[in-house]
């Protein structure tokens, strides 16, 4: 049996995850639907072989998970238009920075089955890192389909529901926080006369590398940095200039003014 899983919105974060489900192992698993006022952004999800629905309460009406992958700032709209086919039945997958499934419930029926999730852009690729929080009355069975989902395209983690705003920082904006600290390393590069696309992909291969040693090595972060710093060496010399500027400091604001603003934008 196929299970019907619907796509309220397919723009950045819906088309990734929609593209991540049909490359993974799950592809044979899942009939994806989609509904999205864009055009493009339709076209797009049919070519991933998705089947167009003509709105939302119409999707919702043949799926049994329904992901709302609009802009918070769209979702009382949707919700609006929905309310009516949710059922206690329907399990709502919640990609919507900061809002909460009691939210949700408030506008759609009590106790609506909500999977609160925080995932990032790199599912594109198979290499999303995913958080999950569900409200009491999603089984764990249904959880475990949501989660199965998330792990097929990427690694998952459960967190308590309270952190799901906190987590954004971690993994659903960070991927933009790396890229733009990729940017001032080749913008370095550029300017000593290194050449674009080779400092890119030294930097980029550093980055996955550095990654792979942080998951894979068994060394704690503090032992990675000793096995690069040589005593009276180039690495050292740089740590400092970081700690000088407070990078610590800088990277602790940003988070604070990620999460600041889950809240805001939580109801
Ligand atoms: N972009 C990212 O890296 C991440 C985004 N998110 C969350 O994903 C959600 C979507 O973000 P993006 O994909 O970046 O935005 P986006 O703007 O790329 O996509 C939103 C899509 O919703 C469609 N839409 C607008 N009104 C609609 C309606 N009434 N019914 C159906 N579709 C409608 C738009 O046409 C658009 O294609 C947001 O709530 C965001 O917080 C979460 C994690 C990461
Ligand atoms: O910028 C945003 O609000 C969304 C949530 C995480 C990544 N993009």
């Amino acid at each position: 049996m196929k299970y019907n899983v619907g796509f309220i919105g397919a723009g950045n974060m819906g088309f990734a995850i929609m593209k991540g489900i049909t490359g993974s192992s799950m592809a044979d698993d899942i009939a994806l639907h989609v509904f999205d006022p864009s055009q493009e952004a339709m076209v797009r999800a049919e070519q991933l072989g998705a089947a167009s629905e003509k709105n939302s309460a119409e999707l919702v009406s043949k799926c049994g998970y329904i992901f709302l992958a609009v802009k918070p700032q769209q979702l009382d709209e949707v919700l609006a238009d929905i309310k009516d086919e949710v059922t206690a039945d329907k399990v709502i997958v919640s990609i919507c920075a900061g809002i909460t499934d009691d939210y949700i419930a408030s506008k759609t029926i009590a106790g609506a089955k909500v999977v609160m999730v925080m995932p990032n852009t790199p599912l594109l690729l198979g290499e999303g890192a995913t958080a999950l929080a569900k409200s009491d009355s999603v089984s764990e069975n249904e959880f475990g389909l949501v989660c199965s989902i998330f792990g097929s395209c990427g690694i998952y983690s459960v967190l308590p529901k309270d952190k799901m705003k906190e987590v954004i920082a971690i993994n659903g904006s960070s991927p933009a926080f790396i890229y733009l600290y990729a940017q001032s390393f080749i913008e370095y590069a550029k300017s000593v006369g290194i050449d674009e696309k080779a400092a890119t992909d030294l930097f980029a291969k550093s980055l996955i590398g550095s990654a792979k040693m942080i998951t894979d090595s068994g060394r704690t972060i503090d032992e990675l940095i000793t096995m690069v710093s040589s005593k009276g060496g180039t690495t050292i010399a740089g740590l400092e200039k970081l700690r000088e500027n407070d990078l610590d400091k800088a990277v602790r604001e940003c988070c604070e003014a990620c999460t600041k603003r889950a809240y805001e934008l939580s109801k």
